[in-house]
Protein backbone atom coordinates (compact mmCIF):
# COMPACT_ATOMS: atom_id res chain seq x y z
CA UNK A 1 0.00 0.00 0.00
CA UNK A 2 1.49 3.38 -0.92
CA UNK A 3 0.46 6.30 1.13
CA UNK A 4 2.55 8.73 -1.30
CA UNK A 5 0.28 10.99 -3.13
CA UNK A 6 2.79 13.00 -5.21
CA UNK A 7 5.87 11.74 -6.91
CA UNK A 8 8.05 13.93 -8.74
CA UNK A 9 11.55 14.40 -9.85
CA UNK A 10 12.61 16.95 -12.18
CA UNK A 11 11.14 16.78 -15.46
CA UNK A 12 8.49 13.79 -13.77
CA UNK A 13 5.25 13.91 -12.06
CA UNK A 14 3.05 10.57 -11.46
CA UNK A 15 -0.21 10.82 -9.03
CA UNK A 16 -1.80 8.26 -6.80
CA UNK A 17 -4.79 8.08 -8.83
CA UNK A 18 -6.86 8.04 -5.43
CA UNK A 19 -10.64 7.25 -7.39
CA UNK A 20 -9.06 3.76 -7.44
CA UNK A 21 -8.35 3.49 -3.93
CA UNK A 22 -8.37 1.48 -1.39
CA UNK A 23 -8.84 -1.73 -3.89
CA UNK A 24 -5.99 -0.47 -6.43
CA UNK A 25 -2.93 1.70 -6.12
CA UNK A 26 -2.27 2.62 -9.35
CA UNK A 27 -0.03 5.73 -10.42
CA UNK A 28 -1.16 7.83 -13.81
CA UNK A 29 1.67 10.12 -15.31
CA UNK A 30 1.07 13.68 -15.50
CA UNK A 31 2.57 15.14 -18.12
CA UNK A 32 1.74 19.03 -18.14
CA UNK A 33 -1.08 21.86 -17.46
CA UNK A 34 -3.44 20.49 -19.50
CA UNK A 35 -3.01 16.57 -17.05
CA UNK A 36 -3.01 18.39 -14.41
CA UNK A 37 -6.09 20.34 -14.60
CA UNK A 38 -7.81 17.00 -15.35
CA UNK A 39 -6.75 14.98 -12.35
CA UNK A 40 -7.50 17.51 -9.83
CA UNK A 41 -11.04 18.16 -11.51
CA UNK A 42 -11.91 14.73 -11.80
CA UNK A 43 -10.50 14.14 -8.33
CA UNK A 44 -8.25 11.68 -9.16
CA UNK A 45 -5.66 13.93 -7.17
CA UNK A 46 -7.56 16.09 -3.98
CA UNK A 47 -7.08 17.97 -0.83
CA UNK A 48 -6.37 21.44 -0.60
CA UNK A 49 -2.47 21.46 -0.41
CA UNK A 50 -2.05 18.45 -2.69
CA UNK A 51 -4.11 20.44 -5.62
CA UNK A 52 -1.92 23.46 -4.78
CA UNK A 53 1.21 21.21 -5.41
CA UNK A 54 0.53 19.18 -8.13
CA UNK A 55 -1.17 21.95 -9.84
CA UNK A 56 2.07 23.71 -9.61
CA UNK A 57 4.34 21.06 -10.68
CA UNK A 58 2.54 20.06 -13.27
CA UNK A 59 3.54 23.34 -14.69
CA UNK A 60 6.91 22.67 -13.79
CA UNK A 61 7.30 19.59 -15.65
CA UNK A 62 5.86 21.64 -18.86
CA UNK A 63 8.68 24.23 -19.04
CA UNK A 64 11.12 21.61 -17.62
CA UNK A 65 12.09 20.69 -21.11
CA UNK A 66 11.39 24.25 -23.14
CA UNK A 67 13.48 27.06 -23.92
CA UNK A 68 12.46 30.76 -23.81
CA UNK A 69 13.68 33.20 -25.77
CA UNK A 70 12.62 36.22 -23.43
CA UNK A 71 11.64 36.21 -19.64
CA UNK A 72 8.47 38.05 -21.28
CA UNK A 73 7.32 35.05 -23.12
CA UNK A 74 8.13 32.50 -19.66
CA UNK A 75 6.54 35.23 -17.43
CA UNK A 76 3.37 35.33 -19.76
CA UNK A 77 3.25 31.39 -19.84
CA UNK A 78 3.73 31.38 -16.04
CA UNK A 79 0.81 33.44 -15.33
CA UNK A 80 -1.26 32.28 -18.12
CA UNK A 81 -0.68 28.38 -17.11
CA UNK A 82 -1.02 29.31 -13.16
CA UNK A 83 -4.55 31.11 -13.60
CA UNK A 84 -5.90 28.24 -15.61
CA UNK A 85 -5.15 25.49 -12.89
CA UNK A 86 -6.49 27.55 -10.55
CA UNK A 87 -10.04 27.40 -12.47
CA UNK A 88 -9.84 23.13 -11.84
CA UNK A 89 -11.75 23.25 -8.82
CA UNK A 90 -13.24 26.95 -6.99
CA UNK A 91 -13.37 26.32 -3.19
CA UNK A 92 -9.79 25.39 -2.20
CA UNK A 93 -7.85 28.44 -1.74
CA UNK A 94 -4.25 26.54 -1.27
CA UNK A 95 -4.24 26.67 -5.57
CA UNK A 96 -4.86 30.29 -6.16
CA UNK A 97 -2.44 31.53 -3.17
CA UNK A 98 0.79 29.21 -4.76
CA UNK A 99 -0.24 30.84 -8.22
CA UNK A 100 -0.38 34.25 -6.67
CA UNK A 101 3.34 34.01 -5.41
CA UNK A 102 4.62 32.40 -8.64
CA UNK A 103 3.41 34.87 -10.23
CA UNK A 104 4.56 37.86 -8.08
CA UNK A 105 7.97 35.97 -8.27
CA UNK A 106 7.80 35.39 -11.75
CA UNK A 107 7.18 39.37 -12.21
CA UNK A 108 9.68 40.08 -10.30
CA UNK A 109 12.70 38.23 -12.07
CA UNK A 110 11.00 39.33 -15.18
CA UNK A 111 11.88 42.81 -14.08
CA UNK A 112 15.45 41.79 -12.76
CA UNK A 113 18.33 42.83 -15.31
CA UNK A 114 20.83 40.54 -13.48
CA UNK A 115 18.75 37.54 -14.71
CA UNK A 116 18.85 35.43 -17.12
CA UNK A 117 15.82 33.80 -19.45
CA UNK A 118 17.50 30.53 -17.84
CA UNK A 119 17.92 31.82 -14.27
CA UNK A 120 14.11 32.53 -14.53
CA UNK A 121 13.51 29.38 -15.28
CA UNK A 122 15.39 27.65 -12.82
CA UNK A 123 14.58 29.96 -9.92
CA UNK A 124 10.82 29.13 -10.74
CA UNK A 125 11.10 25.48 -11.00
CA UNK A 126 12.75 25.48 -7.71
CA UNK A 127 10.15 27.54 -5.92
CA UNK A 128 7.71 25.04 -7.25
CA UNK A 129 9.68 22.08 -5.58
CA UNK A 130 10.05 23.70 -2.57
CA UNK A 131 6.26 23.18 -2.22
CA UNK A 132 6.83 19.18 -1.10
CA UNK A 133 8.69 19.79 1.70
CA UNK A 134 7.33 22.66 2.76
CA UNK A 135 4.08 21.61 3.09
CA UNK A 136 5.22 18.37 5.29
CA UNK A 137 7.31 20.89 7.34
CA UNK A 138 4.54 22.47 7.91
CA UNK A 139 1.70 19.34 8.52
CA UNK A 140 4.38 17.79 11.60
CA UNK A 141 4.40 21.58 12.83
CA UNK A 142 0.45 21.32 12.70
CA UNK A 143 0.67 17.72 14.43
CA UNK A 144 2.29 19.35 17.71
CA UNK A 145 0.49 22.61 17.43
CA UNK A 146 -2.94 20.43 17.52
CA UNK A 147 -1.97 17.48 19.83
CA UNK A 148 -0.69 19.84 22.22
CA UNK A 149 -3.82 22.45 22.53
CA UNK A 150 -6.15 18.94 22.47
CA UNK A 151 -4.16 17.75 25.35
CA UNK A 152 -4.13 20.78 27.36
CA UNK A 153 -7.85 21.39 26.53
CA UNK A 154 -8.58 17.99 28.31
CA UNK A 155 -6.23 18.07 31.24
CA UNK A 156 -7.84 21.41 32.12
CA UNK A 157 -10.89 20.44 31.36
CA UNK A 158 -10.36 17.43 33.69
CA UNK A 159 -8.63 19.59 37.04
CA UNK A 160 -5.08 17.62 35.98
CA UNK A 161 -1.96 18.11 35.27
CA UNK A 162 -1.25 15.92 32.60
CA UNK A 163 -4.47 14.43 30.28
CA UNK A 164 -4.45 10.40 29.53
CA UNK A 165 -5.12 9.51 25.61
CA UNK A 166 -7.81 10.45 24.03
CA UNK A 167 -10.50 9.89 21.61
CA UNK A 168 -10.94 11.68 18.91
CA UNK A 169 -13.28 12.41 15.48
CA UNK A 170 -11.75 13.25 12.16
CA UNK A 171 -13.82 14.07 8.74
CA UNK A 172 -13.33 13.55 5.13
CA UNK A 173 -9.41 12.81 4.21
CA UNK A 174 -6.76 15.23 5.49
CA UNK A 175 -3.46 12.99 5.78
CA UNK A 176 -1.05 11.77 3.23
CA UNK A 177 -3.54 11.96 0.57
CA UNK A 178 -4.56 15.21 0.69
CA UNK A 179 -1.42 16.44 1.23
CA UNK A 180 2.60 16.20 0.36
CA UNK A 181 2.95 13.72 3.85
CA UNK A 182 1.64 13.56 7.13
CA UNK A 183 -1.47 15.51 6.58
CA UNK A 184 -3.15 18.45 8.71
CA UNK A 185 -5.71 17.02 10.72
CA UNK A 186 -4.91 13.22 10.48
CA UNK A 187 -1.60 14.68 11.35
CA UNK A 188 -2.76 15.37 14.51
CA UNK A 189 -4.18 12.18 15.26
CA UNK A 190 -0.41 11.01 14.18
CA UNK A 191 1.08 13.12 16.46
CA UNK A 192 -1.46 12.21 19.39
CA UNK A 193 -0.58 8.75 18.29
CA UNK A 194 3.43 8.86 18.73
CA UNK A 195 2.94 10.71 21.92
CA UNK A 196 1.37 7.79 23.19
CA UNK A 197 -1.36 9.93 23.81
CA UNK A 198 -3.93 8.35 21.24
CA UNK A 199 -6.54 6.01 22.40
CA UNK A 200 -8.77 5.80 19.41
CA UNK A 201 -9.68 7.91 16.12
CA UNK A 202 -12.84 7.83 14.83
CA UNK A 203 -13.44 8.39 10.99
CA UNK A 204 -16.75 9.36 8.86
CA UNK A 205 -16.65 7.70 5.82
CA UNK A 206 -17.51 11.33 4.24
CA UNK A 207 -20.42 10.45 1.32
CA UNK A 208 -20.62 10.58 -1.86
CA UNK A 209 -16.65 10.27 -2.42
CA UNK A 210 -16.39 8.90 0.58
CA UNK A 211 -12.68 9.98 1.33
CA UNK A 212 -13.03 8.40 5.04
CA UNK A 213 -13.94 5.06 4.22
CA UNK A 214 -11.77 4.85 1.12
CA UNK A 215 -8.72 7.02 2.03
CA UNK A 216 -8.71 8.06 5.83
CA UNK A 217 -9.56 4.19 6.62
CA UNK A 218 -6.65 3.25 4.38
CA UNK A 219 -4.05 5.41 5.88
CA UNK A 220 -4.98 4.45 9.38
CA UNK A 221 -5.06 0.44 8.89
CA UNK A 222 -2.08 1.07 7.04
CA UNK A 223 0.00 2.73 10.31
CA UNK A 224 -2.24 0.46 12.17
CA UNK A 225 -3.42 3.11 14.71
CA UNK A 226 -6.50 2.31 16.58
CA UNK A 227 -9.19 3.73 14.20
CA UNK A 228 -12.66 2.93 14.23
CA UNK A 229 -15.29 3.78 10.35
CA UNK A 230 -18.12 5.51 11.30
CA UNK A 231 -21.44 6.54 8.92
CA UNK A 232 -22.01 10.18 8.11
CA UNK A 233 -25.49 9.61 10.14
CA UNK A 234 -24.04 8.08 13.71
CA UNK A 235 -21.78 11.40 14.59
CA UNK A 236 -24.77 12.98 16.87
CA UNK A 237 -24.95 9.10 18.81
CA UNK A 238 -21.35 8.66 18.78
CA UNK A 239 -20.46 11.92 20.39
CA UNK A 240 -23.40 11.20 23.13
CA UNK A 241 -21.70 7.79 24.14
CA UNK A 242 -18.33 7.40 23.19
CA UNK A 243 -16.55 10.10 25.21
CA UNK A 244 -14.97 12.17 22.02
CA UNK A 245 -12.59 14.87 23.72
CA UNK A 246 -12.61 16.45 20.44
CA UNK A 247 -13.62 16.88 16.61
CA UNK A 248 -10.42 17.94 14.43
CA UNK A 249 -10.87 18.33 10.72
CA UNK A 250 -8.90 20.18 7.62
CA UNK A 251 -10.32 23.29 6.04
CA UNK A 252 -10.03 24.44 1.95
CA UNK A 253 -10.55 27.95 2.47
CA UNK A 254 -10.96 29.68 6.02
CA UNK A 255 -12.19 33.54 5.75
CA UNK A 256 -10.51 35.99 8.23
CA UNK A 257 -13.11 35.96 10.16
CA UNK A 258 -12.40 31.97 11.08
CA UNK A 259 -15.45 30.90 8.85
CA UNK A 260 -14.47 27.93 7.51
CA UNK A 261 -15.09 25.83 4.02
CA UNK A 262 -14.50 22.03 4.34
CA UNK A 263 -16.28 18.73 3.09
CA UNK A 264 -19.47 18.95 3.07
CA UNK A 265 -20.87 17.59 6.26
CA UNK A 266 -18.35 19.31 7.96
CA UNK A 267 -21.16 22.41 9.76
CA UNK A 268 -23.60 19.58 11.02
CA UNK A 269 -20.67 17.87 12.97
CA UNK A 270 -19.69 21.41 14.32
CA UNK A 271 -23.44 21.65 15.31
CA UNK A 272 -23.47 18.74 16.89
CA UNK A 273 -20.20 18.77 18.32
CA UNK A 274 -21.43 21.99 19.43
CA UNK A 275 -24.50 20.72 21.37
CA UNK A 276 -22.49 18.05 23.33
CA UNK A 277 -19.77 20.28 24.69
CA UNK A 278 -17.08 18.76 22.28
CA UNK A 279 -13.92 21.06 21.39
CA UNK A 280 -14.23 21.86 17.26
CA UNK A 281 -10.69 22.16 15.60
CA UNK A 282 -9.92 23.29 12.17
CA UNK A 283 -6.15 22.30 11.04
CA UNK A 284 -4.94 23.86 8.60
CA UNK A 285 -1.54 25.64 7.02
CA UNK A 286 -1.61 29.56 6.12
CA UNK A 287 -1.64 28.36 2.35
CA UNK A 288 -5.41 27.55 3.28
CA UNK A 289 -6.10 30.81 4.99
CA UNK A 290 -7.21 33.68 2.82
CA UNK A 291 -7.49 37.24 4.65
CA UNK A 292 -8.82 38.37 1.60
CA UNK A 293 -12.45 37.44 2.01
CA UNK A 294 -13.96 38.82 5.21
CA UNK A 295 -16.45 35.76 5.95
CA UNK A 296 -17.59 32.45 4.83
CA UNK A 297 -20.43 34.09 2.55
CA UNK A 298 -17.86 34.93 -0.10
CA UNK A 299 -16.57 31.61 -0.81
CA UNK A 300 -17.29 29.76 -3.71
CA UNK A 301 -19.45 26.24 -3.02
CA UNK A 302 -18.24 23.93 -5.93
CA UNK A 303 -21.48 21.19 -6.95
CA UNK A 304 -20.06 18.44 -8.23
CA UNK A 305 -22.03 15.80 -10.76
CA UNK A 306 -24.58 14.30 -9.58
CA UNK A 307 -23.51 10.27 -10.72
CA UNK A 308 -21.02 10.72 -7.58
CA UNK A 309 -24.13 10.23 -5.26
CA UNK A 310 -26.55 8.46 -7.52
CA UNK A 311 -23.80 5.49 -8.22
CA UNK A 312 -20.75 4.08 -6.04
CA UNK A 313 -18.45 3.56 -9.05
CA UNK A 314 -20.52 1.77 -11.54
CA UNK A 315 -23.54 0.52 -9.74
CA UNK A 316 -26.34 3.03 -9.31
CA UNK A 317 -28.08 2.95 -5.41
CA UNK A 318 -30.35 6.24 -6.15
CA UNK A 319 -33.53 5.53 -8.28
CA UNK A 320 -33.33 6.77 -12.14
CA UNK A 321 -35.20 10.93 -11.90
CA UNK A 322 -34.28 11.63 -8.58
CA UNK A 323 -32.71 15.61 -8.53
CA UNK A 324 -29.68 15.18 -6.58
CA UNK A 325 -28.10 18.65 -4.74
CA UNK A 326 -23.79 17.41 -4.68
CA UNK A 327 -22.31 20.56 -2.97
CA UNK A 328 -18.57 19.33 -2.20
CA UNK A 329 -18.40 21.62 0.49
CA UNK A 330 -19.65 23.93 3.52
CA UNK A 331 -19.24 26.72 5.72
CA UNK A 332 -18.98 26.27 9.42
CA UNK A 333 -19.62 29.53 11.41
CA UNK A 334 -16.52 30.67 13.44
CA UNK A 335 -19.09 30.49 16.41
CA UNK A 336 -18.69 26.91 16.05
CA UNK A 337 -14.71 26.52 16.34
CA UNK A 338 -12.77 26.40 19.38
CA UNK A 339 -9.81 26.71 17.28
CA UNK A 340 -7.72 27.11 14.28
CA UNK A 341 -4.75 24.85 14.23
CA UNK A 342 -2.13 25.96 12.25
CA UNK A 343 2.33 25.32 11.77
CA UNK A 344 2.45 28.88 13.46
CA UNK A 345 0.00 28.29 16.34
CA UNK A 346 -3.53 27.81 17.33
CA UNK A 347 -6.11 30.55 17.14
CA UNK A 348 -9.24 31.39 18.34
CA UNK A 349 -11.37 32.75 15.32
CA UNK A 350 -12.34 35.97 16.61
CA UNK A 351 -8.00 36.61 16.33
CA UNK A 352 -7.01 35.11 13.87
CA UNK A 353 -6.95 37.87 11.12
CA UNK A 354 -4.96 39.77 13.87
CA UNK A 355 -2.59 37.15 13.99
CA UNK A 356 -2.20 36.12 10.62
CA UNK A 357 -1.46 39.46 9.50
CA UNK A 358 1.05 39.69 12.27
CA UNK A 359 2.76 36.74 11.88
CA UNK A 360 3.20 37.72 7.86
CA UNK A 361 4.02 41.12 8.53
C1 LIG B 1 -5.82 18.78 3.94
S1 LIG B 1 -7.07 19.57 3.07
C2 LIG B 1 -8.19 18.30 2.84
C3 LIG B 1 -9.57 18.84 2.58
O1 LIG B 1 -9.89 18.65 1.19
C4 LIG B 1 -10.98 17.77 1.13
O2 LIG B 1 -11.82 18.05 0.05
P1 LIG B 1 -11.64 17.22 -1.32
O3 LIG B 1 -11.43 15.78 -0.95
O4 LIG B 1 -12.94 17.48 -2.07
O5 LIG B 1 -10.45 17.84 -2.02
C5 LIG B 1 -11.70 17.98 2.44
O6 LIG B 1 -12.46 19.16 2.44
C6 LIG B 1 -10.55 18.05 3.39
O7 LIG B 1 -10.79 18.63 4.63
Amino acid sequence: MSLQSIKYQRGSLEILDQLLLPVLSKYVPVRGVEDGWKVINKMQVRGAPAIAIVGCLSLAVEIHPEEFETKKSLRQEIEGKLNYLVSARPTAVNMKISADELIALSNELAKDDTVSVADMKQRFLHATEAMLEKDIADNRAIGANGAKTILEHVAETAGSAGASAVRVLTHCNTGSLATAGYGTALGVVRHLAELGKLEHVYCTETRPYNQGARLTAYELVHEKLPATLVLDSMVAALLRVKNIAAVVVGADRVAANGDTANKIGTYQIAVVAKHHGVPFYVAAPLTSIDLQIPSGDHIIIEVRPDREMTHVGEHRIAAPGISCWNPAFDVTPAALITGIITERGVFRPEVLKAEITALQS
